[in-house]
């Protein structure tokens, strides 16, 4: 049974997750990020064909919490990264990938989002059981615009991350086929405090009900039969 090495990004800190700034202050929001990135790294790490997860932060305390989750660490390289965020994350992520390739040998790859807090390891395992071999394949997000997943199963081919706004369609149009599947806690990045509802509706891993309880984070809708 072949494995794939995962490669997961996560942006400063203090710029993550701006689109819950209306809903939650600050440090709330940091230590949300943190616990979504460990429920992740979590369930990833749970999948006997997820070889090893590796980080890649510029972020000292992202990247603390990455290793306590069992994470191995990129440091992300400083110099020569584009300044917009999104073609840094693409950078990051295709040198991520070369790196865990000079540690690992010529292996297959996939680039996940870090905010899967509803993530099961089956849905990763039958993700990567169904791409097909030989070239890139993702997930496509639960808004059906963006990716949560890219995969590639060909050792020597490369990732070409196209992350960022309509990424499945850029996904698409470099040649990366979309995998079909019921998986909706893979599909689920959580990006707006909707997202968190539909999350946490579905079931969210123990390190993100750990700190929404500690902030006292009430859904919307709780009590609704409708939610
Ligand atoms: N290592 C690294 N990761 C990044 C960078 N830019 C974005 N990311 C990560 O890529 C993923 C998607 O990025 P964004 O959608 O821009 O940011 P976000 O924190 O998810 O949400 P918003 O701030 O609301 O846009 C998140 O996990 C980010 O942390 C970067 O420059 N370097
Ligand atoms: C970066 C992406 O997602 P988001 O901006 O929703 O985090 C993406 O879907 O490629």
């Amino acid at each position: 049974m072949s494995q794939v090495h995962a490669l997961i990004a996560v942006k400063d800190l203090a710029r993550a997750k701006s689109r819950l700034a209306p809903r939650f202050a600050r440090g709330d929001r940091e230590r949300l990020v943190l616990a979504m990135l460990t429920d992740t790294v979590t369930a990833a790490l749970s999948v006997p064909r997820v070889a090893s997860v590796t980080v890649v932060t510029p972020d000292p305390i992202v990247a603390d919490t990455a290793l306590a989750a069992g994470a191995e660490l990129y440091p992300e390289p400083t110099l020569r990264l584009p300044d917009a965020d999104i073609e840094r994350l693409n950078e990051a992520l295709a040198h991520a990938a070369k790196h865990v390739r000079l540690r690992h040998g010529g292996v297959d790859l996939l680039a996940l989002q870090a905010d899967l807090p509803a993530l099961q390891g089956s849905e990763l395992a039958a993700a990567i059981g169904a791409a097909p071999r030989g070239r890139r394949s993702y997930v496509v997000d639960h808004r059906g615009t963006g990716t949560s997943a890219l995969l590639l199963r060909d050792p020597i081919g490369r990732l070409t991350p196209r992350f960022g706004r309509e990424s499945a369609m850029r996904h698409r149009e470099t040649g990366a086929v979309a995998l079909p599947g019921e998986w909706p806690g893979l599909r689920l990045d959580v990006d707006t405090a909707d997202d968190l509802e539909l999350a946490v509706a579905l079931g969210v891993g123990a390190a993100t009900s750990g700190v929404l309880d500690e902030i006292g984070w009430v859904r919307a809708c709780a009590g609704e039969s409708s939610c």
